[in-house]
């Protein structure tokens, strides 16, 4: 389902002259169609960029994303138009993080509903699941007219994760989407999680709790194993001195 082939990103600070950051590259991965794929490593070794090359948020420098989407077949995100990946977006690849960015003064029940009718359903019914998403997701009643705005940290997160669960994506990438969840709410969205799947929804993600991925993740990328890998490898590479 997806194919992630000698992947790089390569930062350049144009601030600071010549400098770059290198978090990753010649990085390889596949995740099968159902099946969670977590990210692991400690913070700034690239995890997060790596879901945003796959959300296409960032370009890669090098390397293929092969996703075998429904709407063009096996498709190369790294390549694939803006075009492509916008309607993407809009029809089969979620992307949450912990972060909400909704347009201010639209209440939550709505900001919900909007990716339904995106995809052609009706008011009422986009509504009607937005609500039941809103409640599995412990958003009390009284919210769902008010705006996310407003909203505590983690009620947002659960807005968030409500806007891209309801709509059933195809590919969906988290990036820390319990970091602001109490116990309960966070089992609750790993059981969505793990019924989403089971309905076919492939997943990458990383979660700050290796005990939460192991909940739902099918296996486990460790950036840091990774990273040791490719120096080793790449000290065996350099000729000994005479
Ligand atoms: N837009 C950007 N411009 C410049 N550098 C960036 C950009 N995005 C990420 N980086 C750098 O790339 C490296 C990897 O960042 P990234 O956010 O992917 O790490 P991470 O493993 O997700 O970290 P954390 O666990 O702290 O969120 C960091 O050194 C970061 O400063």
């Amino acid at each position: 389902m997806l194919k992630v082939q000698s992947l790089a990103k390569t930062f350049e600070l144009s601030m600071t002259g010549q400098m770059k950051i290198r978090p990753f590259r010649d990085l390889s991965f596949e995740v099968g169609r159902g099946q969670f794929l977590g990210i692991a490593g400690p913070s700034g070794i690239g995890k997060s960029s790596i879901l945003k090359c796959v959300y296409r948020t960032y370009l890669p420098t090098a390397g293929s994303i092969l996703y075998d989407s429904e709407l063009y077949g096996e498709l190369d995100l790294a390549q694939a138009t803006e075009r492509q990946i916008v309607h993407l977006r809009r029809a089969e690849i979620s992307y949450v993080t912990q972060f909400l960015k909704v347009i201010p003064r639209i209440p939550a029940l709505d900001v919900v509903a909007e990716r339904l009718l995106l995809r052609g359903a009706t008011m009422e019914e986009a509504r009607v699941q937005a609500q039941d998403m809103l409640q599995r997701l412990n958003i009390p009643q009284d919210l769902w007219s008010a705006f996310p705005a407003t909203f505590s940290g983690g009620e947002q997160q659960r807005v968030n994760l409500a806007r891209a669960l309801i709509a059933r994506p195809r590919l969906l990438i988290l990036d820390e989407p319990t970091a602001s969840l109490d116990h309960d709410t966070t089992l609750k969205v790993l059981q969505l999680l793990n019924e989403m799947k089971e309905q076919g929804t492939t997943m990458i993600g990383v979660f700050h709790d290796w005990d939460v991925m192991g909940r739902v993740a099918d296996d486990i990328l460790d950036l840091r194993i990774w990273q040791a890998s490719q120096n080793a490898a790449e000290t065996e590479q350099i000729p000994a001195a005479r």
